[in-house]
């Protein structure tokens, strides 16, 4: 076997493992895999099924060209999903490309049409212990019925009409233009057992239904959910609703100016509701994320594993209800632990340093089934024998990819005394006297760490064309305990710009490491500091700034979140950090990445920093208007670069840079680029 990370054609290909459904006897597991199509210009999603024993090969269930999604099983082993794919029975220009919903009966046959509509359909939850199924869905803010809400898309489909006339906050959501469709639950019911039909479970929903994942209790009676409550001066709060079914009754839970409240799963005994409290932030306060426990008959929430210093992200219960599964970033992974709801306490489960995902418990309590990566291997499902934390990795749709190189962790020290934990790839044939070039690269949020497999920022693409790539967590990284995130905060060019300098410095400090020879990079907060270090530092010889915020006053106003960024930062905090009034300071070539649809980073930041480099830095465009800085700019992508033909496009511009600036070497550019 070669390594796919030489060819970015064999890279794009390389099929990708996401998200994990068990069903409800625990003998069945779902997964999709991601392939390119055969234009390579569109990725696929299809269903596998997966041997929760580890005998059988894995086996592909659905195929279509349009792909298939958000699978979720019903109690006699029905599996729904979402797809796109043609809908056999409707007229011509009936609005059939929305992804409708699809059954693929357990006991064998052909997916068929479950419910469609003009609207589509957005996914489908269903309850852990009960014939239920809630489906959500958009309809537009206006209309009074399924019949009124297709007509009003008809008229504007036809009239040509994509104006959108906003009385509130946000307009836009990282890559959506929002309104004037809303989103709603339904009740999924059935007729014949065939043929499902929607009733509306929050007629008056609104907009604050955006982005939430309901969540039913185990016998379907009652769904949780988050909720936006718009506030004064265009900000919001999250707050914690139910919805009881059968009464069609909304009512709040919990709902305080403090924190943002989000549902985990139920317990068995549908007495308790998991809860995530996400402090809310003000410009002195860090967030916060700590776990409540709501008894769902009423009554006060009871703060769980409180004195843990950890976010967890609750996953699932023990089928016994004694304790709650969850994950955690930790110290540049995310293991599975067990809290005892009794007592609180923790236990770590699994012991090596990978990132567990979609943790799904068998029935029997002693099995559960998880994905996990790490920056060795992408997604992969894995069982997890619940009494000894031990991993087996079971017969997965896809093997390992061939790595060019190896990986090892570093620790630095800041200038605080704290430690900085970083992943360090090291290409094939790195040794003391070959001297390789190197990338620094930092990760977005800032909120998170770069401790899961990437294929947006996949070292290894690097690392295959000679690079060694030093992976930092700087001051707000996640998993180093809250005292990690609160030295950073509202200070973005202080303690995280020179935990990545101390990384930095024991990175060149390495026998196999050219310093001469090295570039930062980043995208989105990672952009951020990449545009930060070029205003501070010359150290490097090149810089790559994707999706970065250039001037945080504009910023904080144009993005689709400026609420949050507020809280953050004060007028004084955005001008100290804002990056923009450093340009006169840059003397090192620059690549500007920006896509036109990123409404989180708006355009405005590339643009911005584009001409300012070009009129004001220390290497301005030359008098017949040359310059060193490129601006690789995506009209038709947002804040990711998601196709596969640009991604191709994506590293092949990055290595053409750095091989002009670090290697003194002259690429081709892709033909595509048309140059
Ligand atoms: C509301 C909000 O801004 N949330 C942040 C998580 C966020 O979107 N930050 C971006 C600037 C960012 O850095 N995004 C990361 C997650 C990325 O890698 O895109």
């Amino acid at each position: 076997m070669s390594t796919p990370f030489s060819s970015l054609d064999q890279f794009v290909a390389v099929p990708r493992v996401g998200g994990l459904v068990l069903d409800r006897q625990g003998t069945r597991l779902v997964t999709s895999v991601t392939t390119v199509d055969t234009k390579g210009t569109a990725y696929r999603t299809a269903l596998w099924e997966v041997d929760p024993e580890g005998r059988q090969p894995a086996r592909r269930l659905t195929h279509s060209a349009a792909g298939e999604t958000g699978a979720a099983f019903l109690p006699g082993g029905d599996l729904l999903f979402t797809s796109a794919r043609p809908n056999p029975d409707a007229a011509e220009g009936d609005g059939e490309e929305r992804p409708a919903l699809w059954r693929l009966p357990a006991g064998g046959g052909e997916a068929y049409l479950h419910l469609a509509r003009r609207g589509g359909v957005s996914g489908v939850t269903t309850a852990a212990a009960a014939d239920v199924a809630v489906v959500t869905a958009g309809v537009l803010a206006g209309s009074t019925s399924e019949e009124d809400d297709a007509d009003r898309r008809a008229g504007r489909e036809d009239a040509g009409v994509a104006a959108v006339l906003h009385a509130g906050y946000p307009v836009r959501y990282w890559d959506a233009d929002l309104g004037p469709e809303e989103p709603r639950y339904f009740d999924l019911r059935e007729q014949g057992g065939e043929t499902g039909a929607l009733e509306d479970l929050v007629p008056a929903a609104r907009a604050g239904l955006r982005d939430a994942e309901p969540v039913l209790s185990p016998d379907g009676a009652v769904l949780f959910t988050a909720f936006t409550v718009p506030e004064e001066f265009g900000s919001q709060r999250t707050v914690l609703a139910r919805v009881d079914r059968a009464r069609r009754e909304f009512g709040v839970l919990l709902d305080d100016r403090a924190n943002d409240y989000h549902p985990g799963p139920v317990s068995p005994d549908g007495n308790h509701l998991v809860v995530v409290s996400e402090r809310r932030t003000t410009a002195e306060l860090a967030p916060k994320s700590t776990l409540l426990l709501l008894p769902t008959a009423g009554g006060d929430p009871e703060p769980l594993a409180a004195d843990w210093d950890r976010w967890p992200v609750p996953q699932a219960w023990l089928p016994d209800g004694s304790a709650l599964v969850v994950t955690a970033d930790d110290d540049g992974g995310a293991p599975v632990f067990l809290i005892d709801v009794a007592t609180g306490s923790v236990r770590r489960l699994t012991q090596d340093t990978a990132a567990y995902s979609d943790v799904r418990v068998a029935p029997d309590g002693l099995t559960a089934y998880a994905l996990r990566s790490s920056y060795l291997f992408p997604p992969e499902i894995v069982r997890v024998d619940l009494a000894s934390g031990a991993t087996e990795r079971l017969l997965n749709p896809t093997e390992r990819p061939e790595l060019p190189g190896t990986l090892e962790r570093v620790d630095s020290v800041g200038e605080d005394g704290r430690s900085v934990r970083s992943w360090l790839v090291l290409p094939e044939g790195a040794s003391a006297g070959s001297k390789v070039p190197a990338l620094v690269w930092v990760h977005g949020g800032p909120i998170g760490s770069w401790n899961a497999w990437s294929w947006r920022w996949c070292p290894w693409v690097m690392a295959a064309r000679g690079y060694a790539v030093l992976l930092p967590d700087p001051a707000l990284s996640t998993g180093y305990g809250q005292h990690m995130v609160d030295r950073g905060w509202g200070q973005w060019g202080s303690a995280p710009y020179t935990d990545i300098m101390a990384a930095t410095d024991d990175l060149v400090a390495r026998e196999e490491i050219d310093a001469a020879r090295i570039a930062a990079m980043g995208g989105s907060f990672g952009g951020y500091m990449a545009n930060w270090i070029a205003g501070h530092t010359d150290r490097f010889a090149a810089i790559v700034t994707h999706a970065g915020l250039w001037a945080l006053d504009q910023f904080g106003a144009t993005t689709d979140a400026a609420f949050y960024w507020k809280r953050e930062m004060t007028p004084e905090a955005m001008l100290r950090n804002s990056p923009h009034r450093h340009v006169g300071s840059i003397g090192t070539p620059m690549l500007v990445i920006h896509g036109d649809k990123d409404y989180r980073v708006p355009i405005g930041e590339g643009l911005r920093l584009w001409y300012e480099l070009l009129s004001a830095s220390k290497l301005p465009a030359a008098d017949d208007g040359t310059t060193v800085h490129r601006f690789l700019y995506f009209p038709d992508e947002n804040h990711w670069i998601l196709k596969p033909q640009h991604a191709k496009i994506w590293y092949s511009v990055i290595e053409a840079f750095l091989a002009e600036h670090l290697l003194g070497q002259e690429r081709d550019l892709p033909p595509e680029l048309g140059l």
